[in-house]
């Protein structure tokens, strides 16, 4: 850790706290994440799924892990460097993101999606504060609670951010799969729009309570395997109509709310996959930019989403035309408004921003109140959905609480030291290397806060 100097603490998660360090012999900008749980063994730490899953992935939108150091038993990710996240972004911003802007930003994570799920993996924990953005470029963030897809069910950590979360998992369904991060994908897509959460849910029960209100309670045709699920755990499902979400996200164009509307069914078979949702009208106007050519892209065009200006590449390839099955159809059926949709949320924000000043004013926008995303449920992040509770008492949980409550490149690197306890090393597809350092002092605590 010697070879880095650490110049302000950007982050601080569940896991670790984050910061933006110069490495002192090429001056490279880089996130270094500082685990919280100290690592006794080399073991420990490369079972770590954040290790065993980033070391796999080479793509664009995906954040690249540098290097890990472990010294005096503490474990240090050091990750390329990105200027702020989407939640920053949203929350400082005064008037609504243009159609393109989130166009660009959806079209680049749903590449780095793809190649995830491609790869065997999916995400578990999508959400605005993991999509870390410099200039037009966007990277997924944060492999902490990454799976693979050929793991074996049941899951039985209760994962995910409560208003990113997936039907599926709160209602504890032991089988979930990567269509949870599609779900999350139509959640962020409209708050990109809206520059508020789609499903602000103040508990689990209020979360599904929300979904009811916005896009209609499930039926059979829409989801009757949820209905099993919910019969199974003597659970009821608030009856709404829903919305229209154009309503609702009026500056969302009909190719975007159609995708949203996709993106957010109830059944996640009725979900597109990463790669249909690529194939979405919406991206219409997009080009995939192959990573070997985004190099050369970058000068001329945004690197991910090329616009109409990339024409020009060679080797670009253009996704057109409307996917071919009926998931794509906006069949929200009722105009009417429910109450809590309109009412918005009043949050307060108690963190460093990136100038590192303490901000704890409650955040507004001229248009709508600004928000503070919740903590996932459990100060450990996961809760531990089945083990630490019956699914009678996860029923009663949520019956109780809706009905009537309203309801990160290093240069040439030395070949791979051997793995032992106080040798550092660096992922294999990004050659590894090992140093030591005491330099990152214990970290500060930020606490976040989800008013009223
Ligand atoms: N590569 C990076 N570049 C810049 N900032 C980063 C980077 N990685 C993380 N951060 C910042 O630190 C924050 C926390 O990082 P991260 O999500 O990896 O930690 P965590 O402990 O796993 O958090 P969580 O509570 O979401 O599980 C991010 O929201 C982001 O603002």
């Amino acid at each position: 850790m010697e070879r880095y100097n650490l110049i302000k603490e950007v982050g601080d998660g569940t896991f670790g706290s984050v910061w933006r360090a110069i490495n002192k012999q090429t001056g490279e900008v880089v996130a270094i994440k500082k685990m919280k749980k100290k690592y006794y063994s080399w073991d420990e730490c490369v079972n770590l799924r954040e290790v065993k899953s980033l070391r796999k992935m080479n793509h664009p939108n995906i954040v690249k892990l540098k290097e890990v150091i472990r010294e005096s038993d503490i474990l240090y990710f050091v990750f390329e460097y990105l200027e702020r996240n989407l939640y920053q972004l949203m929350k400082d911003r005064q008037k609504l993101f243009s159609e393109a802007e989130v166009r660009n930003w959806c079209f680049q994570v749903f590449q780095g999606l793809a190649y995830m799920h491609q790869r065997g993996y999916f995400h578990r924990d999508m959400k605005p504060e993991n999509l870390l953005v410099t200039k037009d470029i966007i990277k997924i963030a944060d492999f902490g609670l990454v799976r693979e897809i050929s793991s074996q069910p049941p899951y039985t950590e209760y994962v995910s951010t409560r208003w990113y979360r997936a039907p599926e998992v709160l209602l504890q369904s032991y089988l979930y799969s990567s269509k949870v991060d599609m779900w999350a994908m139509g959640a962020i897509m409209a708050e990109l729009f809206s520059l508020r959460p789609l499903f602000p849910g103040v508990s689990e029960a209020d979360e599904i309570y929300k979904i009811c209100s916005v896009i209609g309670s499930p039926t059979t045709e829409s989801w009757a395997d949820g209905l099993k699920l919910a019969r199974d755990i003597n659970y009821q499902f608030p009856q709404h109509a829903g919305v229209q979400l154009s309503v609702l996200i009026p500056s969302a164009g009909a190719d975007a709310i159609s995708l949203i509307t996709s993106l957010c069914s109830w059944d996640p078979c009725k979900r597109p996959t990463a790669s249909e949702a690529l194939q979405h009208p919406f991206f219409q106007s997009c080009f995939y930019i192959p990573p070997s050519l985004r190099t050369r892209a970058v000068a001329r065009a945004p690197p991910s989403a090329g616009t109409r200006g990339a024409l020009d590449l060679q080797g670009v390839r253009r996704y057109s035309g409307a996917l071919p099955n009926s998931k794509l159809t906006n069949n929200f059926t009722s105009p009417k408004l429910h109450p809590p949709l309109a009412s918005g949320v009043q949050r307060k924000l108690d963190i460093v921003n990136q100038d590192g000043i303490k901000n704890d004013k409650s955040m507004k926008t001229t248009r709508q109140p600004k928000y503070r995303p919740p903590g996932k449920d459990s100060p450990t992040s996961m809760n531990k959905g089945r083990s630490g509770r019956g699914v009678l008492e996860t029923a009663e949980k949520l019956g109780n609480m809706s009905v009537g409550t309203r309801r990160q490149s290093m240069g040439q690197r030395p070949p791979p030291p051997p793995m032992k306890t106080g040798v550092n090393w660096i992922p294999e597809s990004r050659n590894f290397m090992l140093r030591s350092t005491q330099q990152i002092p214990t970290g500060r605590t930020f606490t976040r806060k989800v008013a009223g």
